[in-house]
């Protein structure tokens, strides 16, 4: 049976993240997660960087075990951007021109990353868990929903976008998903070793 062992603040300003990420996660995660609604820089670099520098930063501010998550939209036609730039861009164009950049372009092939980073006192060793789920640009269809889902990308194998699915059909093949599975069994291996040790 799952313990409670400690806790975890999970920092995002974004409540749907948020959201989504404790539905993923479901009950029995052996650590209680905590939220601050704080609004880390968007910084610059590769997925995983990103990741890394808000959780440090997290760390710095909260001063207790901390996670992150940085989700990033990449069009392949485009050499991976917009990247963990993508809120910018759609604060600034929308998903549809989003969808209208690849005009031009034969491949509009796409993936969405979700990577979690997690630190707990060394911000020299924080942990990433990455999940990534492959799709198409297409022509923005679905639901607006307050600014979340708004992605104009169907994950390969559906004919639907993330706007069009219900939020649990969502969590079974979204990047987000992947991404906590990773983190999970890390936590339930590193809680495995520490009873294992103890026994010794
Ligand atoms: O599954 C998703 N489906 C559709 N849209 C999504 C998803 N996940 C993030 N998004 C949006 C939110 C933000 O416009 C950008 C990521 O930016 P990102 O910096 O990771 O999120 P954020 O600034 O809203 O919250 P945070 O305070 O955790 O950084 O893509
Ligand atoms: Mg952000």
């Amino acid at each position: 049976m799952s313990q409670q062992h400690s806790e975890i603040v999970f920092v995002t300003g974004n409540k749907y993240k948020l959201r989504e990420f404790t539905q993923i996660l479901g009950e029995g995660f052996p650590y209680k997660i905590t939220h601050q609604g704080i609004d880390l820089p968007e910084y610059q670099g590769e997925p995983d960087e990103v990741s890394r520098l808000k959780c440090k930063l997290a760390y710095e501010i909260i001063k207790r075990p901390v996670i992150v998550e940085d989700t990033c939209l990449c069009f392949n036609a485009l050499g991976g951007l917009p990247g963990p730039y993508v809120k910018h861009f759609l604060e600034k164009v929308g998903p549809d021109g989003l969808f209208k950049m690849l005009h031009g372009f034969d491949d509009h092939s796409a993936v969405a990353i979700a990577s979690i980073a997690y630190c707990n006192g060394n911000v020299d060793k924080i942990k990433i868990f990455q999940g990534m789920t492959f799709g198409t640009i297409v022509n923005p269809r679905g639901g607006q929903r307050l600014g979340w889902n708004v992605w104009p990308f169907i994950p390969d194998g559906c004919d639907k976008t993330f706007a069009e699915m219900s939020p649990d059909a969502k969590n079974e093949i979204s990047h987000r998903k992947r991404a906590v599975e990773v983190m999970r069994k890390y936590f339930l291996e590193s809680i495995g070793h520490k009873s294992l040790s103890g026994a010794c």
